[in-house]
Parts: C-alpha cells; structure tokens; sequence
C-alpha cells in the first residue's frame, strides 16, 4: 500500500559502553514494539554463573569466547522464543565489540549506540561489584575502557543516541522514530 512502511525484520542492536542504560532502554524499546528482549550478558549469566566469578575462575580470554558464541546465537535468531516475525531487540555487553566476528555478525542489524559519559554513569557504577573490568578505580577503569573502545562503537553506529539526558521510555521513543519503524508514529509512539 503506498505510504505503508515496509516490515524490516532486522533486529534492533543496543551497544555502548557500561551503565550507559543498553539493558534499560532495550527493555523499554521491547516493551514499546511489543518485542523481543535479549542480552548478551543475561544470556551468559543464564548459562555460566555470575559473570565476575567466571572472570576470576576462568579468565577474560575464556569470557570474550562465550561471549562471541553468544552474540553470533542471538543475532542469527537461535535464542528467540517468540514469533519469528516479532521485533527483536538485543544488549551487548559493553566489551564484545572487541571481537572482530561479533562486530561483522552485527553489520546485518540496525545498531543503537548509546552515548554516554562518565557523569551520567558515574552514580551507577560507584558502588559496583559486578563488573569485573571495573575492578579498582571504577571511574578511572571506565574512562580508560571507554577511551580504547570508543572508535569501535562509532564504527559500527548506524544511530547515535545522546543518553545523557532523559528517560529509558524517552530513549526508546527516541530510537523507534529514528529507525522509522512500522507502527510508530512520530506523534505519540503508536501508529
Ligand atoms: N536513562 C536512565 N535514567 C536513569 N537511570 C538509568 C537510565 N538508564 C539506565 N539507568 C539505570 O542505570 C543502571 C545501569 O543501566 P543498565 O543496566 O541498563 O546499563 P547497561 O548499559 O546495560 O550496563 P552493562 O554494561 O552493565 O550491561 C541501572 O540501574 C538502570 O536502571
Ligand atoms: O565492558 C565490559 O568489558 C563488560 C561489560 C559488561 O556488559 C559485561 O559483559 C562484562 O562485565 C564485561
Ligand atoms: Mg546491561
């Protein structure tokens, strides 16, 4: 029909680095599109136990591995329970851009960067014990992380979204209206 938008199935990818809100805003951006919500991290946490303790028995090398093999799982559909044809939205875990496969794997995905900065996350990260790569100085560890893996979240943004300022609802709003998706309207969310 002319004016209809056409369905694109391709699944929504959240990225950015830790405490940005990935985890937040993909649940109410699957809340909104009456989605799907997957994340890497809970996904690992589902199938090895608490992600600090795998790092202090196994390593981060061993980590990056199952996180890749779960990245690839979840964007080729393997880990969806619902609807083939319902929206799917997935979290990464702040680091698994590291890996070359996972970033080429989600190249066939629209990919959400959520923008942040040490301020917004700050509060959220202060009293962390659950993040491992944040071991020590968490401020001066996540500014160092963020530092490296900037140029690799800007290299596979197909959206940038500024998370500085406002809510996960306004975010996830913020993001379907972007992507034009089918059913949103740029009025009140909802076709
Ligand atoms: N826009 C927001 N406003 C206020 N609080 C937020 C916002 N986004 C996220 N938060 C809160 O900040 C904390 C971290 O958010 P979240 O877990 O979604 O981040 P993440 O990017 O998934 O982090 P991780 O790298 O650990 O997966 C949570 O307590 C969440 O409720
Ligand atoms: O930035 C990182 O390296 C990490 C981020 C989290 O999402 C988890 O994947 C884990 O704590 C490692
Ligand atoms: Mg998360």
């Amino acid at each position: 029909m002319p004016g209809e938008k056409a369905e694109d199935s391709r699944p929504i990818v959240l990225i950015g680095p830790m405490a940005a809100g990935k985890s937040a805003v993909g649940q109410a951006l699957a809340a909104l599109l009456h989605g799907e919500y997957l994340d890497s991290d809970e996904v690992f946490v589902r199938e090895n136990g608490a992600i600090a303790d795998y790092f202090a028995k196994h390593g981060e090398d061993s980590f990056r591995e199952l996180e890749a093999e779960i990245v690839a799982r979840a964007i080729s559909g393997q880990l969806t329970v619902s609807h083939p044809e319902a929206p799917r939205i997935i979290s990464l875990g702040g680091g698994s851009l590291g890996s070359a496969t996972s970033r080429e794997v989600i190249s066939r995905c629209h990919v959400v960067y959520l923008e942040a900065d040490l301020a917004t996350v700050l509060p959220r990260i202060a009293r962390d014990t659950g993040r491992p790569m944040l071991a020590g100085d968490a401020a001066e560890r996540w500014l160092a992380l963020f530092d490296q893996r900037r140029p690799l979240y800007e290299s596979v943004a197909q959206l940038t979204v500024d998370v500085r300022h406002g809510s996960p609802e306004d975010f996830a709003l913020e993001i379907a209206r972007a992507l034009d998706l089918p059913g949103i309207t740029a009025k009140d969310g909802r076709a």
